[in-house]
């Protein structure tokens, strides 16, 4: 049986739910998926560090009531966070990256997410700063060590797009996209409809683990503003920055815009998008926009998502799902686990032939 040791680099809503899972469904994994998880090292900012090569009882993780610096008490643990020292010396096969999203410059998950991969490791993320502004170089770096650097997650959590976009549709020649790639908007949107006013719904959105750790980038945008650049250069082959994306949020929309939308029978969603330009060029942009209930994104509800791809040989097709909480993005770690573990067995299947 093959059981991967990871090392997980933040302890919020989503690696806490992938402990979870794995205290509930490794066994269930060994039989249907061929192999096991073993968590061997844990960094959290707030809780500390801590290694332990044999593993670490993830049901104990879990149900542990930790305060501030906790790990500290653990054996081999720290009451502070030396993400490095654990990237780089834990014996982990995967490095499992699920810390703050910084939309500016994607640090300090970059820098773990190099580190692992100067080290041997693979790594997973959900953790969109990394891959909007880091992708090219960190894709380099895994391929050049042989590893594997997957983010299903960072776009619609664990609603599949990205793997499905490149392998199920490879061929069908992507001309453009536009979707809801934000949960917490659209969760927020849909409050509204029902009188809810924007603070009381964004507070919703934060307690069932949809929001940010800062809600405004949820709100004005700058969330969905990384997911267009994520997915134009991995799927339309474009090579944006954030800059490059227009971006508006929804803050602005009032309870009368909201009101107004509902009686002329549509409603407000905030659209992430980008098109292939005549020219080769790629343009993106995140706005509000005012959609007609039979448009296809209008009956989007809560913080489910969806994008429609527009493709030259299949016309539009649109894929639904979660697109933020804490199982379903702990599914795309998981879902990109799965993905790196098929690989090594058609590798291995390759170098026997
Ligand atoms: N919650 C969701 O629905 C989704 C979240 N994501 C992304 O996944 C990542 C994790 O999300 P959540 O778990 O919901 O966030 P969270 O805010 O619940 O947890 C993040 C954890 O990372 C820790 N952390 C932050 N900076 C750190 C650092 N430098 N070193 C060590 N630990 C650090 C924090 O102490 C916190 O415990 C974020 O980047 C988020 O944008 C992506 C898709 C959906
Ligand atoms: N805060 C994000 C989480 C997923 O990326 C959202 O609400 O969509």
């Amino acid at each position: 049986m093959t059981v991967y040791n990871i090392a997980l680099i933040g302890f919020g809503g989503v690696n806490r739910a992938l402990a979870e899972l794995i205290a509930s469904k490794n066994d269930l994994w060994a039989r249907d998926l061929g192999f096991r998880l073993n968590i061997v090292a844990v960094s959290d900012l707030y809780l500390g560090s801590v290694i332990s090569p044999n593993g670490l009882d993830a049901k104990t993780l879990v149900e542990s009531k930790f305060a501030k610096g906790g790990f500290g008490q653990l054996s081999g643990g720290s009451a502070e966070a030396d993400n490095e020292t654990v990237i780089k010396t834990a014996p982990a096969d995967i490095i499992v990256e699920a810390t703050f999203t910084n939309p500016k410059d994607g640090e300090p998950a970059v820098s773990h997410c190099r580190w692992a991969l100067e080290s041997g490791k693979h790594v997973v993320t959900t953790n969109k700063g990394p891959v909007a502004i880091g992708a090219q170089v960190l894709k380099a770096l895994a391929e050049k060590n042989g590893l594997h650097f997957e983010y299903e997650g960072s776009v619609m959590s664990g609603t599949p797009v990205i793997r499905m976009a490149e392998k199920t549709l490879a061929g069908a020649e992507l001309k453009g996209f536009e979707g809801i790639l934000n949960g917490t908007s659209n969760f927020v949107l849909g409050r509204m409809e029902t009188g809810m006013d924007f603070s009381a719904a964004v507070k919703e959105a934060q307690e069932l683990g949809y929001a940010e750790a800062d809600p405004t980038a949820d709100v004005e945008g700058y969330d969905v503003r990384l997911k267009v650049v994520i997915l134009a250069n991995e799927l339309l082959g474009a090579n944006l920055t954030p800059d490059d994306v227009s971006r508006k949020g929804i803050s602005g929309l009032t309870a009368a815009d909201i009101d107004a939308a509902t009686k002329s029978s549509s409603r407000w969603k905030l659209i992430g998008s980008a098109v292939r330009n005549a020219d080769g060029s790629v343009t993106g942009s995140v706005e509000p926009k005012c959609l007609p209930l039979e448009h296809p994104l209008a009956a989007v509800s809560g913080a489910t998502n969806a994008v429609s791809l527009n493709t030259e040989l299949l016309g539009s097709v649109t894929v639904t799902g979660p697109g933020a909480g804490r199982i379903e993005t702990a599914y795309a770690l998981l879902s990109d686990i799965v993905a790196i573990h098929n690989a090594s067995g058609a590798a291995q299947k390759k170098e026997a032939a």
